[in-house]
C-alpha cells in the first residue's frame, strides 16, 4: 500500500503568518488529526493499521489536555478566592506536582514546585496557588519562564511582601533522547520582594523546602 503525504503549502503558510501576527490561528480538529497522521506516515508507520487507527485523534486530545493552560485565565481560576487577612508570616506550599511540556521538543518536564509568599493584607485560597502552577505548566514552556510566571502572577495578585518559587524538574528531552542524562535535575528559582532583598528570609524558605514533612 502506498501512503502519500500532501501538505497544503498555502494553508501552512497562512497558518504560520496568522501565528506571527498574533491572531488566533484557525485550525480545525480534523486538520490537527491529519497532521498527526502525516507524522505517523513520516515515521514509517501505517496509520490505518488496527492499533493506530484512532491514534491521531488520541494524540490531538492528549496534546490539547497538556496545553489546556492556554485557555485558562487567572481571573477564572481564582474565582474570587483572595481574602483580606492581617497575616504577616510566610505561607509555603511545597511539593506541588508539575507536569509541563518543553517548548523545544514537546516532551514532558516532570517535577515539583515550592511556592511561598509573605502576605501584606491579603491571602489567597491555598488551592489557587496549585491551580496557578497548573495553568502555566499546561503550556509549552521552558522551566525558567514557568518559574517566573508563577512568581509574577502571585506578586501581581496579592502585592505581598514577597514571593519565592523554586521548581525542581527533570526534562525528558534530556533523559530519553539527546544528551540522555537520566537522574539530572534542573532547579530554577524566582524571588520577589523580601525574598530577593533579605538573605535571612530566603534562607528560611530554603530550609523549609529542604526538610521532609514528618507525616510522610
Ligand atoms: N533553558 C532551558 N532549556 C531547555 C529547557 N527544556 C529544554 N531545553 C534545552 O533546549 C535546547 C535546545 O537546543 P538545540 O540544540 O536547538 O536542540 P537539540 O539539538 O534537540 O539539543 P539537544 O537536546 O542537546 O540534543 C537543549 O539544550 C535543551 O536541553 C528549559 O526548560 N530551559
Ligand atoms: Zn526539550
Amino acid at each position: 500500500m502506498t501512503l502519500s503525504i500532501s501538505p497544503d503549502i498555502n494553508s501552512v503558510a497562512q497558518l504560520v503568518s496568522s501565528i506571527s501576527t498574533q491572531q488566533q490561528p484557525t485550525v480545525t480538529e480534523a486538520e490537527m488529526v491529519q497532521a498527526v497522521r502525516t507524522l505517523l506516515i513520516g515515521l514509517g508507520e501505517n496509520p490505518d493499521r488496527e492499533g493506530l487507527k484512532d491514534t491521531p485523534k488520541r494524540v490531538v486530545k492528549a496534546l490539547q489536555f497538556l496545553t489546556k493552560g492556554y485557555d485558562e485565565s487567572l481571573d477564572e481560576l481564582l474565582n474570587g478566592a483572595v481574602f483580606k487577612e492581617d497575616a504577616n508570616e510566610m505561607v509555603l506550599i511545597r511539593d506541588i506536582d508539575i507536569f509541563s511540556s518543553c517548548e523545544h521538543h514537546i516532551l514532558p518536564i516532570i517535577g515539583r514546585a515550592h511556592v511561598a509568599y509573605i502576605p501584606n493584607g491579603k491571602v489567597i485560597g491555598l488551592s489557587k496557588i496549585a491551580r496557578i502552577c497548573e495553568m502555566y505548566a499546561r503550556r509549552l514552556q521552558v522551566q525558567e519562564r514557568l518559574t517566573v510566571q508563577i512568581a509574577d502572577a502571585l506578586q501581581g495578585l496579592l502585592k505581598p511582601q514577597g514571593v519565592a518559587v523554586v521548581i525542581e524538574a527533570t526534562h525528558m528531552c534530556m533523559v530519553m533522547r539527546g544528551v540522555q542524562k537520566p537522574g539530572s535535575w534542573t532547579v530554577t528559582s524566582a524571588m520577589r520582594g523580601v525574598f530577593a532583598e533579605d538573605g535571612r528570609t530566603r534562607e528560611e524558605f530554603m530550609n523549609l523546602i529542604r526538610h521532609s514533612a514528618n507525616f510522610h
